[in-house]
């Protein structure tokens, strides 16, 4: 945890107001065709995003200054919160400037040629596996395994040359990749949407920002946790959101992480922040954005 020690309202004021209109550099997980890069062409049209293997290189890329911008899927409307990148974002000091939603469609890829029922081995990113598991269920013959990527796996299973092989992917990495589509929709649920954040090195927050992002360690007593949530309703601010995640090197003690509506440039609202770092044993911010919705 790297939680900053100064007041959070001195932070605050020096973050940037505008967002950035055509990042130089933008990071993304995958390769080619992964939802990630779909979420970077929704941000910005225009951009040509730099691959990294895993979440952290993402992290790694934007801390160096190698990318301005980083974006990563932060929750699912299925499976829920992508746990890696909560753990990163505690992690890490990086601060979340913009959201976008995806709207996510799977899709069994095969070689051209190959059937559904000759399938045996499926591989994806264990979230897009998580996000199908009636699919699974109704087809017994089909075994699960994990990859680094929904795009990675297409292209694996192209360049592997066995038809008994699939991917679960997007249907844009049929055309990229050379697949064929066995079965569109795979997904338990019709609407299946992932929330991808876009993060920096600096705070930004552009006066649209309407939702806030902290992650607080509070004092083990009793009624800690009842006292923190208090202050928000004390502020009349809607909470959005809470994970709790473990500590690791403290027994059954929990980060917490939540959202909550506003934008840190109203008045009093910097200074509710200071109040509240001042009640935890730590906090940290992670960011103040706009909550944009779907743009389909
Ligand atoms: O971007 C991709 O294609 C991924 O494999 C990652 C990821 C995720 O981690 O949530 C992105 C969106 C979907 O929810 C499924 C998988």
């Amino acid at each position: 945890m790297s939680g900053q020690r100064e007041p959070l309202s001195a932070l605050i004021q020096t973050a940037g107001v505008q967002l950035p209109p055509a990042p130089a550099a933008v990071a993304a997980q995958g390769v080619p065709g992964a939802y990630s890069h779909r979420a970077c062409t929704q941000l910005w049209p225009q951009c040509r995003p730099q691959f990294y293997r895993q979440f952290d290189d993402v992290f790694a890329a934007v801390e160096s200054g190698r990318a301005t911008v980083g974006v990563l899927p932060i929750e699912n409307s299925t499976e829920g919160s992508v746990l890696p990148v909560y753990r990163l974002l505690g992690l890490h000091r990086l601060y979340i400037v913009d959201t976008t939603q995806v709207a996510v469609e799977h899709c069994l890829l095969g070689l051209p040629g190959a059937a559904l029922d000759a399938v045996a081995e499926v591989y994806s990113h264990p979230q897009a596996l998580g996000q199908c598991r009636r699919f699974f269920e109704e087809h017994p013959h089909l075994h699960p395994h994990e990859y680094s990527n929904t795009a990675a796996a297409a292209e694996m299973v192209a360049a592997g040359g066995d038809q008994s092989i699939a991917a679960i992917a997007s249907e844009v990495c049929a055309e990229l990749y050379g697949l064929s589509v066995l079965r569109r929709g795979v997904q338990d649920q019709g609407r299946n949407r992932t929330r991808f954040i876009a993060v920096m090195a600096q705070p930004v927050i552009a006066p649209t920002a309407d939702r806030v992002s902290v992650c607080a360690v509070l004092p083990h007593v009793q009624g800690s946790l009842f006292r923190f949530l208090a202050q928000f309703e004390s502020q009349g601010l809607n909470l959005q959101k809470i994970e709790s995640r473990p500590i690791p090197d403290r027994d059954f003690e929990f980060l917490f992480y939540l959202d909550f509506s506003g934008n840190l440039r109203q008045p009093g609202l910097a200074d509710f922040l200071d109040q509240l770092q001042k009640s935890c044993e730590y906090l940290q911010f992670l960011g103040n954005y706009p909550d944009r919705g779907h743009p389909l």
